[in-house]
């Protein structure tokens, strides 16, 4: 590769393999500080579960961890849409009727080639008529249910039902990676530190614009959401 072949790639893996696990796990701890519950639980899990777990283990021996991390990603996707330009002109069944801003019905949309067209992530992953009416609540439970996932999240493909990755051949390459890497670095800080919002649960975040989308406390400058942390003793 030549030296703006592999600075290019640099660009790509910073931004799809730091920022958008970092944004993950900065939603992670801001939800279990919003929910001392679910922090405490997950602690239980990883205290009772004793050493460092491995890659195997991660990914199949921590049910609770997995909750809480695919919840995680369910509700904040790093990536909240995503485009893609079609390639030929072609007519999109839809699965229900919708009304056109000309107030006619239609099961159809018609897309001419070259139109690029925006899918969103995150109402996708936040639906109600896909995840049910508690969708856009924090509840790493609804992975846990004896059926597993339920109702119409069954027929979004994708890694498990949600679209945070993409699907198909431009799926995210590191998925499996950012999963393992952000369970291994989340199991650590929460076996080891408690996590709190500085202001109290109730605390108000908002979403600022940064490379991608980050947390922010509503009304503060900048990017980031402070929490006060001390060792779990
Ligand atoms: C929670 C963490 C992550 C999320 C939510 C995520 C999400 C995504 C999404 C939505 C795309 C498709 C973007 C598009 O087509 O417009 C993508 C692509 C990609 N991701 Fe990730 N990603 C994550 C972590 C990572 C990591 C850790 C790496 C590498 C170590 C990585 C490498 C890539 C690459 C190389 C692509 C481009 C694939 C292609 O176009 O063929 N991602 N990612």
């Amino acid at each position: 590769m030549s030296e703006d072949e592999v600075l290019a790639q640099m660009k790509v893996l910073l931004l799809a393999g730091y920022e958008t696990t970092s944004t993950s796990l900065t939603w992670a701890l801001i939800e279990l500080s919003r929910h001392p519950d679910v922090q405490t639980r997950l602690r239980e899990e990883l205290l009772a579960f004793g050493p460092d777990p491995t890659y195997d283990q991660l990914k199949a021996s921590l049910p609770y961890l997995d909750a809480v991390v695919h919840e995680i990603l369910r509700l904040h996707p790093a990536v909240p849409e995503f485009t893609r330009c079609a390639r030929v002109d072609d007519v999109v069944p839809l699965s229900e009727p919708v009304c056109t801003e000309s107030g006619k019905m239609t099961d159809s949309i018609s897309i001419a080639k070259g139109s690029l067209l925006v899918i969103s992530i995150r109402a996708t992953n936040r639906s109600s008529a896909i995840w049910g009416p508690d969708a856009k609540e924090f509840k790493p439970d609804r992975w846990l249910t004896e059926d597993g996932i339920s109702g119409k999240a069954k027929e979004v493909q994708g890694h498990r039902h949600l679209l945070t990755f993409v699907d198909g051949p431009r799926t995210c390459l590191g998925k499996d990676f950012a999963i393992t890497e952000f369970k291994a670095v989340l199991s650590v800080l929460v076996k080891n530190f408690v996590f709190e919002m500085r202001d109290g649960p109730d605390t108000e975040v908002e979403i600022a614009r940064g490379i991608l989308p980050r947390p922010r406390v509503v009304g503060e400058d900048g990017i980031g959401v402070p929490l006060r942390v001390r060792r779990f003793e």
